[in-house]
């Protein structure tokens, strides 16, 4: 039989307290509906009395939110307590998560009131806040830095008040793994099955989570977290790196695990990151961009040969579905050659080792080699594609009134041939006629333009990618010119050369005169 450790998720009240991070009403109801997408048992929504917003978010939440517990934080005052207890009132499962500071330093300067004075406080604030709900979560406001005999003072009158809840926030992030796990130990011992135990960990020393994970080792069966480990000042404890360490390292957590979907981590911490405009840090665990990202030859090699040589998770486990392998100056030829394959071409192993030295040129020149540079690479120089279609001619129509339209002049085999077309546009037409000329045809899957020189007179330099093929791979072409237009038709010429170029690599379909 499995224990399970509650998710408790505050993204939506401590995450909101981290600056820059507000959300409005619609963004945290798109939050809460993918936290429950992700399986946590219970939204923090936010902080009732906050204000007017924060009050409508909570009750919004609470009336499309059923199957997670939605929850209001509120001081051990009345005033906030009735608003906690009417903002979640539509909620199908809802709590009222109230608190107070138990150590001396918050007690003697924040609050200014004597020991007994807050005892009496959380009592009454857990007894009213049982009039709205039964399910009442008490927090003893930096408990990292409260008296063992006071803790255990106070909770076991908030027990008796009502409390089913025992939250051990460690606010300041001053605890260690160790002093965090006997804690909670020396707790659990107390408490027994009177209430549950949760953990609220902050990351000022950056053991947010380490210290969550020995509380779950020594008793603690919720955990209070936030996606992407946002929160006040260096944040909360990150729920993807709890989750995950819970699920990978079974033999330590043995026979306890979570609600949580884990494929759903990788989507809802992207949604966060877009909402708030806080990004993770690269390096982040779990859902940094680099978190399971190889960028070294070896490890490439290891990955390739065995995924779990260098991955103790899957990325697919945290719904990422994305190409583990980053190529860069680091990268060696097996991973490159895998690329290669990937995208969609068949080298021989000689026409392999060339593109690998021009890429190491390049990748000395860049920090991080894509797959259109693998594709240019190929395409431009492995084929180095002869001029078989050379633009001779272009003449374009005023396309400010009217329908857009091209005349191009190509060579081929040693004749002229001229063709007029019309387009949605300009390029479009230039490229239809082409197309028409060729007998190819030609989709375009991307477009660039850049100004290659300054002035006036700068060089046009056109980069586009096209399909001519929908089986096949795309192929790069590029032009260069003082005049966009001239360029881009260069630039979609010079695909179609590398295209025809590559018959042996990419079998050729050609157009049927009435597919034009
Ligand atoms: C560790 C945490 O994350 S706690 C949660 C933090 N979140 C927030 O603070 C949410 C946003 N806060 C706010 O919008 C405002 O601070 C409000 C609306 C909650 C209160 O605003 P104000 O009434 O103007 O008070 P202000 O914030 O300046 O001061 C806090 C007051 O609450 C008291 N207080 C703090 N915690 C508690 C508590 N748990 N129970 C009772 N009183 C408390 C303080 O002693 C202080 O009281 P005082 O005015 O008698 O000195
Ligand atoms: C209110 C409590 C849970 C809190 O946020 C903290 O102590 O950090």
């Amino acid at each position: 039989m499995k224990e399970q450790v509650k998710i408790f998720d505050t993204t939506l009240r401590d995450g909101e307290q981290s600056p820059g991070a507000s959300m409005n009403t619609e963004e945290k109801i798109q939050i809460a509906k993918q936290l429950e997408k992700l399986g946590v048992d219970i939204i923090e929504a936010g902080f009732a009395a906050a204000s007017p917003g924060d009050f409508e978010a909570i009750r919004k939440i609470s009336e499309v939110v059923n199957k997670s517990t939605v929850c209001s934080l509120a001081r051990a005052l009345e005033k906030d307590i009735k608003a906690a207890g009417e903002a979640i009132a539509p909620a199908k499962f809802k709590r009222i998560h109230t608190f107070i500071a138990t150590s001396p330093i918050h007690m003697k300067y924040k609050l200014r009131m004597e020991p007994e004075e807050v005892i009496k406080r959380a009592i009454e604030a857990v007894k009213y806040a049982k009039t709205f709900v039964n399910d009442v979560e008490f927090s003893c406001e930096d408990a990292g830095r409260s008296e063992m005999a006071f803790l255990k003072e106070i909770i076991a009158a908030v027990i008796e008040a009502g409390a089913k809840t025992i939250n051990i926030p460690d606010t300041v992030g001053y605890r260690f793994p160790h002093e965090m796990g006997e804690m909670i130990k020396e707790l659990k011992d107390f408490i027994g099955e009177r209430a549950i135990i949760s953990v609220h960990c902050h990351n000022d020393l950056g053991l947010a989570v380490a210290n969550s994970l020995y509380s779950v080792l020594n008793g603690a069966r919720q955990v209070e977290c936030t996606i992407n480990g946002l929160g006040e000042r260096a944040g909360n404890a990150a729920l993807e790196e709890i989750v995950m360490a819970i699920k990978t390292r079974k033999d330590i957590f043995d026979g306890i695990d979570t609600n949580i979907n884990t494929k759903e981590i990788y989507p809802t911490s992207r949604l966060v990151a877009a909402i708030t405009g806080i990004e993770p840090q690269p390096n982040k665990a779990i859902v940094g961009k680099n978190a399971f990202a190889h960028e070294s030859g070896i490890h490439q090699d290891g990955v390739l040969k065995h995924q779990e040589t260098y991955e103790i998770m899957r990325a697919e486990d945290i719904g990422l579905d994305r190409n583990a392998i980053v190529l860069g100056k680091h990268s060696g030829r097996h991973a490159f050659k895998k690329r290669i394959e990937d995208l969609g071409f068949t080298l021989s192993e000689e026409e392999i080792n060339k593109a690998f030295e021009r890429f190491k040129v390049l990748a000395d020149k860049k920090k991080e080699i894509t797959d259109d540079d693998i594709r240019m690479l190929i395409t431009n120089e492995i084929a180095s594609a002869p001029e078989v279609y050379k633009l001779k001619k272009l003449q374009i129509s005023d396309c400010s009134e009217g329908v857009p339209s091209a005349a191009v002049t190509i060579e081929f085999d040693g004749k002229e041939i001229t063709d007029a077309g019309i387009g949605d546009g300009t390029i479009d037409a230039i490229f239809k006629t082409i197309d028409r000329i060729s007998g190819y045809k030609g989709t375009l899957n991307d477009y660039q333009v850049a100004a290659v020189s300054k002035g006036k007179d700068a060089l046009a330099k056109v980069v586009v990618k096209v399909v001519f093929d929908e089986k096949k791979p795309a192929v790069i072409g590029h032009g260069l010119s003082i005049d966009t237009m001239i360029a881009s038709a260069k630039a979609y010429v010079s695909a179609l050369n590398s295209y025809i170029s590559m018959k042996d690599m990419l079998k050729v379909k050609k157009m049927s005169e009435n597919d034009i």
